[in-house]
């Protein structure tokens, strides 16, 4: 309480630094719950805590006082200025100061990222960062002060998380843009000056051999989500090296918030093995290590390590790798998918599945397939309780589904998001999503994010087509990709073997008029596509030149998917879209944009996010106990997924994805398709009192069920103190 009135007092009244130097001073001796003496001359101070306690502990405070959470004081600006500068100098004290000796000592190795600072430096950093917030901090159009808002939530995450959560669990929509994308880039690319207190764990290069050990130094004895990154691919801002665990920290609030996961069995994990970003290895305030990223067998050896350490200590634990350079990502989930329980939702695909009527799994017994009498027209009803809408299919279609079950396949994460939206907007168009293998569609981009999209298009396309070899090959020509170097075609040197199957044949190209390397416009001007999506990571990329060629779009409802996150690196914005293309346009992006007033109605401005299915794959894969994460699982989810959220009228108004206000309802039905797989493919081995058995004996609303009962709730428990 002193620490809160001493604040109160100094918040009302600016005051000189040498004030304000005397006030820490007083702050930090009136402060009771700090339990170590200052350090005089060269006397050590004398500490009666270990490891996390040392640095802080929120979990079970309920003071939420004007001082201390984003009370309307606190949502002044120019006083919160006061409260960073006071409470972040007090905080340059701890953290990143301790001595790699005196971390090993107080078990706080791997809970501060690796580089040491003297105080000088953090004080330098400190100062930096503060005249970094006093010229407002932007992010993209959207808001302006989505920094600031960061750091308020931040610092109540720090004090309260059961409040924080239920902030962000009551006000989703308008706070998940702030603790995720894209706020969460703009606090990435300035960590190393925001950093006030740790969260998560770091690992580094300079702690191979140790890894087993420092595992322990996490104070909790259960984990359940892990979510790490090794910051070489942030979004679509590079590398970001120690940064990026703000990325790890972000999925894991929507871990929490989405998926109800209980926030004290989180871990976000930066694995620092260097940066290959020049002006990171030379500036000096920069937390990681500064050496260039390890390569080959040595980078792969700290990767090894982390994850034997890791499910040496918490065996049941899920590991989500997120934004890993493409060169590793799939190496690094080919070797450990089969032996561990992870995942990658940025870049994972699943592998080909049909299933003849005949020989359907348990969970596909309720698959109805109705004929109307119309002989050349016949309705196919598919999973209908699973399914958008129904399937228009004429009679020679109908020949080459014969009994087979459609299965939308190939897609999780990234691409099952894609995917939903792809036939959103077919369904958009007034038609059926049996026509989705007529679209043509343009991909500006060929990195980990767009192969795993056109693998899944292509599949998605050959399935409704019959699912025959040719079928297979004909969908291919409904795909141009642009990469950095222009038109991918067969006549590329050193291609890369993800890229081949879409590259475009010689032969087609000089019938449309393109050629190796035709620009983005040209293609767009050239193939007149139905959809336009960008994964290339290249802020205004869809120019007002290739948005003038794409109205000439021979689709009555084109579609655009600005994928790219965060918000300046959207390929366009829907702005430009709906004012250069036109009204009837359907728009969807990565990052969150408002709707866009056209006068005579609203442009929606859908956000295709990953954010809809990972929560649900790691709640679901928990809930079951499952072993490994299969590709049915991930299937499942994204079919869940894919379900009548979005009924005719909205989808004809342009609104081909669900609000986010209801992802924690989506969540939940996710979460239960996942455990209801896992299940069936005798993966599960159950969670807590359910086992395999009880599970199994579940009808599909008692999954819901249960996954709704095991939803962590940020309410307050009863706390009750007794001796160790
Ligand atoms: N919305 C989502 O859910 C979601 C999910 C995953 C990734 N993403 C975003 O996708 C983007 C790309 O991610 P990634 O992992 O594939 O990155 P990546 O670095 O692996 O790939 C980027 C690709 O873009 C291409 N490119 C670069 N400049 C280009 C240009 N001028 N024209 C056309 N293509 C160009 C590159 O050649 C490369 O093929 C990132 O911004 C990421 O945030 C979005
Ligand atoms: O993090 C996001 O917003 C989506 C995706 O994982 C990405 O890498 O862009
Ligand atoms: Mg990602």
């Amino acid at each position: 309480m002193a620490l809160f009135s001493s604040l109160q007092r100094l918040l009302r009244k600016p005051s000189s630094s040498s004030q304000i130097l005397q006030r820490m001073k007083l702050l930090a001796a009136g402060d009771p719950s700090r339990s170590f003496t200052t350090c005089e001359g060269s006397r050590p101070a004398i500490v009666h805590k270990r490891s996390l306690d040392i640095l802080h502990d929120p979990w079970f405070n309920k003071v939420l006082n004007s001082a201390s959470g984003p009370s309307s004081d606190c949502l002044n600006f120019l006083q919160f200025d006061w409260i960073e500068l006071v409470v972040g100098l007090f905080d340059t004290r701890q953290g990143t100061a301790f001595s790699m000796t005196e971390r090993d000592r107080l078990d706080l190795r791997g809970l501060l990222p690796p580089n040491h600072m003297t105080p000088q430096q953090q004080i330098e950093r400190f100062m930096v960062d503060l005249k970094r917030f006093q010229v407002n901090a932007r992010d993209g159009p959207s808001d302006t002060n989505a920094l600031a808002k960061w750091r308020i939530l931040n610092r109540l995450h720090d004090r309260n998380e059961t409040m924080y959560y239920k902030v962000l669990v009551e006000n989703i929509e308008e706070y998940a843009p702030i603790v995720y994308t894209p706020t969460v880039g703009l606090v990435c690319q300035n960590y190393s000056g925001l950093f006030r207190r740790p969260r998560g764990m770091y690992f580094s290069a300079a702690d191979r051999g140790e890894m087993m050990s420092m595992v322990y130094n996490w104070p909790a004895d259960q984990v359940d989500m892990i979510v790490v990154t090794d910051g070489s691919r942030i979004l679509g801002l590079g590398d970001l090296g120690v940064q990026g665990i703000g990325i790890a920290i972000g999925k894991l609030d929507l871990y929490v918030a989405a998926a109800g996961i209980n926030p004290q069995r989180v871990l976000p994990v930066m694995i620092d093995v260097g940066t290959n970003n020049e002006k990171l290895l030379r500036d000096p305030l920069y937390l990681g290590l500064q050496e260039h990223r390890l390569d080959g067998e040595d980078y792969i050896s700290v990767i090894d390590e982390f994850m034997e350490a890791v499910f040496t200590r918490w065996p049941h634990v899920i590991v989500q790798f997120e934004d890993f350079q493409s060169k590793w990502a799939f190496k690094l989930l080919q070797r450990y998918r089969n032996n561990y329980r992870m995942f990658n939702d940025d870049v994972q695909c699943t592998s080909c599945y049909l299933h003849d009527t005949f020989g359907l799994p348990r969970e596909y017994n309720n698959v109805k397939v109705l004929i109307e009498h119309d002989p050349t027209v016949r309705a196919l009803w598919l999973h209908a309780d699973l399914y958008l809408c129904n399937f228009m299919v004429t009679a020679s279609q109908l020949h080459n589904f014969k009994s087979s079950v459609l299965r939308l396949h190939n897609i999780l994460g990234t691409a099952g998001v894609a995917i939903a939206g792809l036939l959103g907007a077919v369904r958009a168009q007034g038609r059926p999503m049996i026509d989705f293998p007529k679209q043509k569609i343009v991909v500006a981009g060929a990195g980990s994010a767009g192969i795993g999209v056109l693998n899944a298009a292509r599949k998605t396309m050959a399935r409704l087509l019959g699912n025959t070899e040719s079928a297979f090959e004909s969908a291919r020509s409904q795909f141009w990709v642009v990469d950095a170097m222009g038109l991918v075609t067969e006549s590329r040197a050193n291609i890369d073997p993800e890229a081949l199957p879409f590259a475009r044949k010689l032969k087609e190209l000089e019938r449309q008029g393109l050629h190796e390397g035709s620009n983005l416009a040209e293609v767009v001007k050239k193939v007149k596509p139905d959809v336009l999506l960008g994964l290339s990571a290249v802020g205004g990329l869809f120019s007002k030149e290739v948005l003038e060629s794409f109205k000439e779009s021979s689709s009555t409802r084109p579609a655009i998917f600005a994928m790219s996150n965060p918000t300046k690196n959207a390929e366009c914005t829907p702005e430009e879209a709906f004012s250069i293309v036109g009204d009837h346009i359907v728009f969807a992006s990565g990052s969150p944009f408002p709707d866009v007033n056209l006068g005579n109605g609203i442009g929606h401005c859908n956000q295709g996010n990953n954010m809809y299915l990972f929560p649900g794959i790691g709640l679901g894969t928990l809930l079951s106990g499952a072993r490994v994460i299969s590709d049915g699982m991930l299937q499942a989810a994204a079919e869940r997924y894919l379900a009548g959220y979005m009924k005719d009228d909205e989808v004809l108004n342009g609104i081909i994805y669900p609000s986010i206000s209801s992802i924690r309802d989506i969540t939940k039905e996710v979460a239960a398709a996942v455990v209801r797989e896992a299940v069936a493919e005798d993966l599960a081995e159950g969670y807590r009192e359910m086992d395999p058995r009880e599970l199994q004996k579940l009808t599909p609303e008692e999954t819901v069920a249960y996954v709704k009962k095991n939803m962590w709730d940020p309410a307050y428990p009863t706390v009750v103190y007794r001796k160790e």
